[in-house]
Parts: structure tokens; sequence; C-alpha cells
């Protein structure tokens, strides 16, 4: 009972309660997806390692699938998480806000899904995380520098086709920041 409570309690928490969807947690190596998803799964910090073989993690709870995939310079892995374009509801997208020498390689990837076909009417929820580290910069600079100025906006808004895509700064490690963004995109979650 207690675990089927706090069960429901973190889907709530995350807009996702009575939702059923797949979301896929993407981004390069060393972002925090693993880390993230730690979080959701146990509500605790383990010493996650890095993920190497095969760059996919899953966790269902409820009707939800989170599943992660590590982007840049995993060739197999992109051939794998391209079996799951069909099925994606949303695509959660980790940036290393605190590694500024990798924004350009990660925009790339970005960019190549924001422009794939397949995915055109999936929306983006993208995470600037490790904001606990000093020095990371702002969400203004973050936005600049990964070309993410023009995004549809944080309230609920009606987007006459357009696709849903909005940025929020985040320590998933500190735990704030991304339940706003998940609650965020869960309006577009059927
Ligand atoms: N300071 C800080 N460190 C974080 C945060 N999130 C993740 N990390 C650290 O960043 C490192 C990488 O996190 P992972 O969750 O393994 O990243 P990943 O995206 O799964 O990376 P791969 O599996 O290697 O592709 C770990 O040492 C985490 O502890 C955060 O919010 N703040
Ligand atoms: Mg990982």
């Amino acid at each position: 009972m207690f675990l089927i409570d706090w069960f429901w309690g973190v889907l709530s928490f995350l807009g996702l309660y009575n939702k059923n969807a797949t979301l896929l947690f993407l981004g390069l190596d060393n972002a925090g997806k693993t880390t993230l998803l730690g979080v959701l799964k146990d509500g605790r910090l383990s010493a996650y390692r890095p993920t190497f073989h095969p760059t996919s993690e899953e966790l269902s709870m409820g009707n939800i699938k989170f599943r992660t995939f590590d982007l840049g310079g995993h060739e197999s892995a992109r051939k794998i998480w391209k079996d799951y374009y069909a099925s994606v509801d949303a695509i959660v997208y980790l940036v290393d806000s605190s590694n500024s020498d990798r924004f350009e390689e990660s925009k790339r990837e970005l960019d190549a899904l924001l422009s794939s076909d397949e995915l055109s009417n999936v929306p983006f929820l993208i995470l600037g995380n490790k904001v606990d580290i000093p020095g990371t910069p702002s969400e203004e600079k973050f936005r600049a520098a990964l070309g993410l100025q023009q995004t549809t906006g944080k309230g609920k808004v009606p987007l006459n086709g357009v696709r849903p895509i909005e940025v929020f700064m985040c320590s998933v490690v500190k735990k704030f920041g991304y339940a706003e963004g998940f609650r965020w995109i869960s309006q577009y979650i059927n």
C-alpha cells in the first residue's frame, strides 16, 4: 500500500498521473539521464556509473515508460533509438549546462532530432541540468548557446499546430527544476 501511494505520488508530482506515455530521455553522455532515471525510480541518489552497454535503460511506472538513450559518438545506439520514434510521446533532452565545451556538440544532436520528420509533432522538454555547479550560464545564455531563444512558452499555451518546446534549468542531483519541466510537458501528453 505504501509503495503504491509513493508510486502514484511520483507520477502526480510530475503531472503524469493517469497518462499513458513513453518518454525518451536523450542527450550526450554525462548529461544526467541515468541519474534522473534513478531519482524518479527510488527518490534516492546512488552513485550511478556511466552507462556503457547497451546505451539504453528503461523504467516503467504505471502506464508511463521512461527510456534513456545516449547520443553523440554512439552510432550503434543511434540505430537502436531510431526504432523508438514511432512510439514516443515526448522527448526530454538533457544538457550538462556546466560544460560549455560540449554545447556545440549537444546542439548538433538536438538540431538533428528537431529536424527529423518522424518527431515533427513530438513535444520537447530541454533540461539545462547541473545548475548547482558554480559558474553555469544563465538561462538566457544557455538558450542562446543551444539556439533555443524561440520556444513555445512555459504556461498553458494554445499552440495551433506548433510543436511544444521549452527550456527548464534544473539540478537533478539537488532535485529542483525538472518537475516543473515534466508538469509543463505533461499538458501535451494524453
Ligand atoms: N553537480 C551535478 N552533477 C550531476 C547532476 N546530474 C548528474 N550529475 C552527475 O553527472 C554525471 C553523469 O551523470 P549520468 O546520469 O551518468 O549521465 P548520463 O547522461 O546517463 O551519461 P551516460 O550514461 O554516460 O551516457 C554523474 O557523475 C552524475 O552524478 C546534477 O544535477 N548536478
Ligand atoms: Mg547513463
